[in-house]
């Protein structure tokens, strides 16, 4: 293979011994020092950023940590380390910092992005995350941050529906997962959400749960930390992600976690009253909810993917449409079923969960064969199980074994619909659905009843839009 292109070469002084560097026009940074090639980066993979001081050039890079060694206080796979040379003239330092300044201009990186922080997320640990984790490598890449602290609820949300994003080449939200969910709906509210929605959209970890980010990081080995994910968005590989519409009649909501009803939803959200326990609440109140399990009458209606089409029973349905409204931004997909074979489960139901992404949070492999952008949603459907098994369950999620148990139906789904009902031994008592960790529809009797949802609990459906959103990811 011919050697490549030389695109800058110059003699310079590295540690004050004479030396070479040398830029090649596959993106190689090499440094020679005693006449030896000794060091050597991978511009797209290992360099950051530089800066001039003075009559110094310091590449700002970043090295992969070898397993075992000590990561500091938030974990991380890469170090931050300099490399400090000094050119010979104000001409060759001059030329040096063109060619690559050139370079790194071609990667495609982002150059501006708009940063949410919530204060309030997880271990209320965000601020501290973003100041000395991720601003300090967003500085070595000189990428120009517009930081937002969020100040209550949806306020993230309300945020990108209305400011003018266009300036922007992403949106990061340091955050768990529920400030991602706000901007993809804020954005999708839009008018103009055809354009705008093109905007990548990275996640730091700094909440509880961060099913997403750990999703986009396990999927290259990655660890979920601040570190990694910051790394990639600088990096500026982007992958596309289903976006899930969830209608009744007119509402809707957009999707890009899960929905969940039964025990899966009742443990998220009326665990909240144990919140003092911090995370090992969802433990203690799971097993409760097993001791006193309810079971759910209801029905699930979905159109297997190919290969899932023998789950379930044979039913006629048809997504139902309404007439289109005033409204300007994102209706869901257009989807045209009205041939395809739809397929029932009936009820009762001990849970029912549809997952887009492999992890619902750090430690639970929910769907391990769920895909980014396979236009499918993962259903996972328990109905009659013994409490033992159930709690073994519960165990196995956090290594995705759960869905090889005979109590567990487990398959792909292009479209759904839930028909939920009352619970089986209280019949004037209902349940909750769960849309990417907040309450969409609580019914007669639940906790926090008295609070407004954005649906009711009644029948909803579900459509995929495949490939909408874009997320920063690590290049995979
Ligand atoms: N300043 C604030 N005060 C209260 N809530 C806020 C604030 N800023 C954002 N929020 C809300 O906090 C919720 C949780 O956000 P986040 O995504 O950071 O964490 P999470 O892991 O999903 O949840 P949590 O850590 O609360 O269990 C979101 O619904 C968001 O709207």
């Amino acid at each position: 293979m011919a050697p490549a292109e030389v695109i800058v070469v110059d003699l310079v002084l590295i540690d004050g011994e004479l030396g070479m560097v040398k830029l090649t026009a596959n993106g190689v940074l090499e440094a020679i020092e005693y006449g030896e090639p000794s060091r050597y980066w991978t511009v797209k993979k290992d360099v950051l950023g530089f800066v001039v001081e003075g009559k110094y050039i310091r590449i700002k890079t970043v090295v992969e940590r070898e397993e075992g060694i000590c990561c500091g206080e938030f974990g991380g796979d890469y170090s931050r380390k300099d490399f400090v040379f000094e050119p010979f003239s104000e001409d060759a330092k001059n030329r040096f910092c063109f060619k690559l300044r050139h370079y790194l201009d071609s990667l495609g990186r982002p150059k501006r992005l708009l940063v949410f922080v919530n204060p309030f997320g997880g271990k209320k640990s965000a601020i501290k995350i973003f100041e000395k984790e991720v601003k300090p490598l967003f500085e070595d890449a000189d990428i120009q941050l517009d930081v937002q602290e969020t100040k209550y609820q949806l306020h993230a949300k309300e945020m990108v529906r209305s400011m003018d994003v266009s300036k922007y080449d992403g949106i990061v939200c340091v955050s768990g997962d529920g400030v991602l969910v706000e901007v993809v709906n804020g954005l999708l509210q839009r008018s103009d959400w055809q354009t705008v929605f093109k905007l990548p959209i990275g996640v730091i970890p700094a909440g509880t749960g961060n099913g997403m980010i750990k999703s986009l990081l396990d999927a290259v080995g990655l660890q979920c930390c601040a570190n990694s994910a910051t790394i990639s968005i600088i990096r500026g590989h982007t992958r596309s992600l289903d976006v899930a519409t969830i209608s009744q009649g007119n509402t809707k909501f957009f999707s890009v976690l899960m929905l969940a009803w039964g025990l899966v939803a009742d443990i998220d959200i009326e665990s909240e009253k144990f919140r003092w326990m911090g995370s090992a609440r969802m433990d203690f109140y799971a097993i409760q909810r097993i001791i006193s399990l309810r079971q759910y009458n209801g029905r699930v209606l979905f159109l297997p993917a190919p290969g899932f089409e023998s789950y379930g029973q044979p039913t006629s349905y048809r997504l139902h449409k309404e007439p289109p409204v005033k409204v300007l931004g994102y209706q869901g997909p257009d989807t045209k079923f009205e041939d395809v074979e739809w397929r029932e489960i009936k009820g009762p139901f001990v849970s029912v969960w549809l997952h887009n992404v492999p992890w619902g949070a750090e430690n639970n492999l929910v769907a391990p064969a769920a895909k980014f952008s396979d236009g499918f949603l993962d259903l996972i459907v328990v109905k009659n199980c013994p409490k033992l098994a159930l709690l073994s369950l519960m165990t196995q999620i956090s290594e995705g074994t759960h869905v090889q148990s005979p109590y567990v139906a487990y398959l792909k789904v292009k479209a759904f619909a839930l028909e939920p009902g009352a619970l089986v031994d209280e019949p004037d008592k209902e349940g909750i659905i769960d849309a990417d960790g907040e309450v969409l529809a609580r019914g007669r009797r639940t906790y926090k009843c008295e609070q407004i949802a954005l649906m009711s609990y009644d029948k909803l459906q579900i459509t995929v839009d495949q490939g909408l959103a874009t997320l920063f990811s690590p290049e995979y």
